[in-house]
C-alpha cells in the first residue's frame, strides 16, 4: 500500500525565537534535531521503510529528512539517502557524474516548490511584537487567511499554487508506482498539501496548525485515492 509520509521540520532557531522566517534559511535548533530523530524512531516502530525523499531547498526541512532517514536507518531499507541535486550549473561536478549501483541509493530531491511561504517584510520579525504593533486580528489574517499574503509576500492560495503542480507531477507520481514516499517542508507547503488531500475548503483551513517534527501518514489505494490518515 503506499503512503505519503509527511513532516513538518524540527523546530528551527527562529521558531525558538517567535520570528517570522519565511525564506531566510534557518537551521535547527537543538529540540528540533531531537524532534527529528524522534520521528525517525516512530517511523521505525510501524515498519515504515521510504522509497524517495522530498524536501524543500532550506536547510531546516533538509536537515530534518537528513536526521529522520538516517537515525534509525532501517527506514532506508539497506539503501543509503543521496541528495540529488538539481544538476543545472555548468560547473555541477555532482552525482550524476557517478556511475555506481543505483539500485542501493535512496533518492532525496530538494525542491524549491517546497519552501515556506514567502513571508515578505514580516520575515525577520517578532511574531508577539508585530501582534502588539499591528494588532492580533490583523497579524492572524496574514498569518492563517487563505488569500490575504502578509505585507510584500506570498498568500496561502499563493504558496498552494506552486505547491500542488509539484505534489501531483513528482509525489503522486511515485505514490501511483505503490512507493513509499517522505516529504520534509514547512507549516504552509504541507497546509497546501493537506488542504488538497483532505479537501479543506479556505475557510476550514486557518484552523489547521501542524506541529514541527510530526510525521502525518496518509495511505492510498491503487487508484491513488485517500484511505487512511493518522498523526504518528
Ligand atoms: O515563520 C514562518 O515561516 C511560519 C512557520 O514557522 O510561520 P507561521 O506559523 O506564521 O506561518
Amino acid at each position: 500500500m503506499s503512503k505519503l509520509i509527511l513532516i513538518r521540520h524540527g523546530q528551527s532557531l527562529w521558531n525558538a525565537q517567535n520570528k517570522f522566517t519565511g525564506w531566510v534559511d534557518v537551521p535547527l535548533s537543538e529540540r528540533g534535531r531531537a524532534e527529528a530523530t524522534i520521528a525517525s524512531c516512530k517511523l521505525r516502530e510501524k515498519h515504515y521503510q521510504v522509497d524517495v525523499c522530498f524536501t524543500s531547498l532550506l536547510m531546516r526541512a533538509m536537515e530534518t529528512a537528513i536526521v529522520t532517514l538516517t537515525e534509525c536507518d532501517e527506514i532506508c531499507g539497506e539503501k543509503t539517502p543521496i541528495i540529488q541535486h538539481a544538476a543545472d550549473d555548468p560547473n555541477w561536478h555532482g552525482w550524476d557524474k557517478y556511475e555506481g549501483d543505483h539500485t542501493q541509493e535512496l533518492p532525496i530531491f530538494p525542491a524549491s516548490d517546497l519552501d515556506e511561504r514567502y513571508y515578505g517584510k514580516l520575515q525577520g520579525l517578532n511574531k508577539a511584537e508585530t501582534a502588539a504593533k499591528y494588532g492580533k486580528e490583523q497579524v492572524h489574517i496574514w498569518r492563517r487567511s487563505y488569500d490575504t499574503p502578509p505585507p510584500g509576500g506570498e498568500s496561502l492560495e499563493d504558496t498552494k499554487t506552486r505547491v500542488l503542480p509539484f505534489l501531483r507531477d513528482r509525489i503522486l507520481a511515485h505514490i501511483k508506482n505503490g512507493e513509499t514516499v517522505l516529504v520534509a517542508a514547512h507549516g504552509n507547503s504541507l497546509r497546501s498539501i493537506i488542504m488538497d488531500l483532505d479537501d479543506l475548503s479556505p475557510e476550514e483551513v486557518p484552523k489547521l496548525e501542524l506541529a514541527t517534527g510530526v510525521p502525518i501518514v496518509y495511505e492510498f489505494d491503487s487508484e491513488t485515492k485517500v484511505i487512511d490518515k493518522v498523526l504518528l
